[in-house]
């Protein structure tokens, strides 16, 4: 039987747990979690999914593999705890926001490392991921690792330095767009629609606007004056968000938050 361990028991690790079970990737038996302190988010994960919250030393021995899930701020910590439990060769998947492989190794001693971004959306199988790797990583366990993230979602192979602005769009990009419906539900009530309403007419073109993306051979430009008719509706919409300096506000968002990354980065 397979055994992982996740360390860290928060949202990103419950998302990727839900949905590998959800895949059918690893039964809630193969499945370990453990965290610093909360018991009861312990018992709410296992009341949940039914994976393993009593963790012996042993199973840190036998893991097949460990997922790093704590707060960055908590890592080095964490791998201090971590370091004289684990086998020489484990090998590691990472999703912790800026924190470096050499970083991990550095900590943990050389060991294959996949560095992971992925996303909430790994829980209903929609994560959008981007991985980088170590040397020691064998291609046998390059493999497993895509096959673990594509089980999830979509996953992109990138250079470790890009793992930054992976972070910055994809890894905080669902929050952008939960903050973006919060504000379409507040206005689209302000206009004389419920808020079910709203939240359904904007799902749904969300959606539809995701996919419009992927199928058409059309830049994104193209897409968007084929919706503004001269005179109507969209222009005047469009002209507000200029007014308001919607481009400005994208890339301080994004810069931001890639600069934060690399922060977390230096600070370790
Ligand atoms: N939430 C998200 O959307 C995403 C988060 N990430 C990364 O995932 C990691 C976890 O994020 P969240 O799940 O949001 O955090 P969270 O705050 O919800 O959970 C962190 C968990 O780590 C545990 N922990 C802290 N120190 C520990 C230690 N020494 N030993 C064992 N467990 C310890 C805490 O008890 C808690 O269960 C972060 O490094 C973040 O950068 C990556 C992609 C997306
Ligand atoms: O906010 C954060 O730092 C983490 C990384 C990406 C999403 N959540």
């Amino acid at each position: 039987m397979k055994k992982i361990l996740f360390i860290g028991a928060g949202s990103m690790a419950e998302a990727l747990m839900h949905g590998w079970i959800k895949q059918n990737v690893f039964t809630p038996h193969e499945i370990y979690v453990t965290n610093r302190s909360d018991k009861e988010r312990l018992q709410f994960l296992h009341d949940t999914y039914g994976v393993q919250t009593s963790i012996e030393d042993a199973i840190y021995q036998q893991a097949d593999l460990i997922i790093l899930a704590m707060k960055p701020k908590d890592a080095i910590k964490a791998m201090l705890e971590l370091k004289n439990k684990i086998t020489e060769h484990t090998a590691i998947l990472s999703i912790l926001a800026g924190i470096a492989i050499s970083t991990i190794t550095e900590q943990l001693g050389l060991r294959p490392v996949a560095r992971v971004m992925p996303n909430t959306s790994a829980t209903i199988g929609m994560s959008a991921s981007g991985i980088a790797f170590n040397a020691q990583v064998s291609a046998t366990q390059r493999a497993m690792f895509l096959q673990l993230l594509e089980a999830v979602g979509s996953v992109i192979e990138v250079e470790e330095d890009q793992l930054h602005a992976v972070t910055a769009l994809s890894g905080s990009g669902p929050a952008y767009i939960y903050y973006l419906m919060e504000a379409f539900e507040r206005v689209g009530m302000e206009v004389g629609l419920s808020k079910d309403t709203v939240r359904l007419l904007m799902t749904q073109t969300l959606a539809g606007t995701a996919e419009m993306l992927k199928q058409s051979i059309d830049e994104p430009d193209v897409l968007r004056k084929k919706v503004t008719s001269p005179g109507g509706t969209t222009e005047a919409g469009i002209k507000a968000l200029e007014q308001y300096q919607f481009n400005a506000a994208i890339e301080a968002c994004i810069k931001e938050a890639e600069a934060r990354s690399r922060a977390l980065a230096k600070s370790k």
